[in-house]
């Protein structure tokens, strides 16, 4: 059968691209993937480690006569990665990119698109915490949600077969209005990684005083915190700077609850924190039935090297 796409350019090659190039091959959803990222480094393990086709010097190189092109750059490089490649861009091509935040991808992005191009957002709600050219693998969007944005000129037909190479690779489609994507985001993965990465900071003041024993007797709950917290800098860093507004909203909701709860101790009102736990637990059971609960596994991949 011939593959949907003929030649799939995948711009950054960390952990999405990567799992896309992996998942792709798996398919046989492209003829050929080309692969471009900034660092020298990068671009040599992914051509050691034959994670594309080609691994192009230049992103201009690697979207040459791609009928499907994909962002998988850290959002603060969108603009820039965008400026780069327009020129080089075919008409008819399909533009697509992961970022986790997308009306300020838009925002980048849109205007370097040349007509004739199909630009449609997209975000793989699918991760985990290690980064590079390494980390992918296949299976990474297997029952996972990739939410789409498209803009409200999109053609129905790219928007069909951008959909159809999603459910390839095994993800659910949905689609939403960028603003909307942010503020759920902001609830449902950038408060949580700040408020992860911020736990960890206080036991890593606290491990001044107590020397190893925030690492030895980390439990369960703290470990959790801890793999969130070691999720790729740059990456969160520019989440945070682009979905600002959301984030700040449901961090200042935050901080009003986590004052309630707090003179719920001072107060000895076990009332009100086992009702709240008790609600807490609904919404835990709830992802569970929707099936949402899918760990990604770690397969044992070290963090970033380069
Ligand atoms: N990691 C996750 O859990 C996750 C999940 C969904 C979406 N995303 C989004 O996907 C995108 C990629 O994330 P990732 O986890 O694959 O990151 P990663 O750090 O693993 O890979 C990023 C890649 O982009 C390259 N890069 C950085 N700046 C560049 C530039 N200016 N030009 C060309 N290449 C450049 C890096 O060299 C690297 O290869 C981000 O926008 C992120 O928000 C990440
Ligand atoms: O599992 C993880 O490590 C993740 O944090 C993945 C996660 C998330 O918050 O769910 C992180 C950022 C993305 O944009 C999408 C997915």
């Amino acid at each position: 059968m011939t593959p949907p796409f003929q030649k799939v350019a995948l711009i950054g090659l960390g952990l999405i691209a990567g799992s896309m190039a992996h998942a792709m091959r798996e398919q046989g959803l492209a003829e050929r993937i080309s692969g471009h990222a900034r660092s020298a480094a990068t671009r040599e393990t992914a051509a050691e480690i034959g994670l594309v086709d080609e691994v192009t010097e230049t992103a201009a190189e690697a979207v040459r006569d791609a009928d499907l092109v994909v962002l998988a750059v850290p959002v603060g490089a969108m603009a820039e990665v965008a400026a780069e490649i327009a020129p080089h861009l075919a008409p008819g091509a399909i533009l697509t990119d992961v970022g986790s935040v997308k009306q300020a991808v838009i925002d980048a992005v849109a205007p370097h698109v040349p007509a004739g191009v199909h630009f449609i957002p997209g975000h793989p709600l699918a991760g985990t915490e290690h980064s590079g050219p390494r980390s992918g693998f296949a299976t990474l969007f297997r029952n996972r949600w990739w939410l789409l944005t498209p803009l409200p000129d999109t053609d129905p037909a790219a928007l069909d077969r951008l959909e159809s190479l999603i459910r390839a690779m095994g993800a659910n489609v949905d689609t939403m209005e960028p603003p909307h994507h942010d503020l759920v985001l902001a609830v449902t993965s950038h408060a949580p990684h700040l408020i992860a990465y911020t736990m960890v900071g206080v036991a890593d003041h606290l491990r001044r005083v107590t020397e190893s024993e925030v690492i030895r007797y980390s439990a369960a709950g703290f470990r959790d915190f801890t793999r969130i917290a070691a999720s790729d800098p740059t990456m969160w860093r520019d989440v945070f700077l682009h979905n600002k507004e959301a984030t700040l909203d449901i961090l200042g909701r935050f901080a009003e609850e986590l004052f309630v709860l707090q003179r719920a101790i001072r107060m000895g009102d076990g009332q009100h924190l086992h009702d709240y736990f008790t609600r807490t637990r609904a919404i835990r059971r709830g992802i569970i039935e929707a099936g949402q609960d899918t760990a990604a596994p770690d397969f044992g991949r070290s963090a970033k090297a380069d």
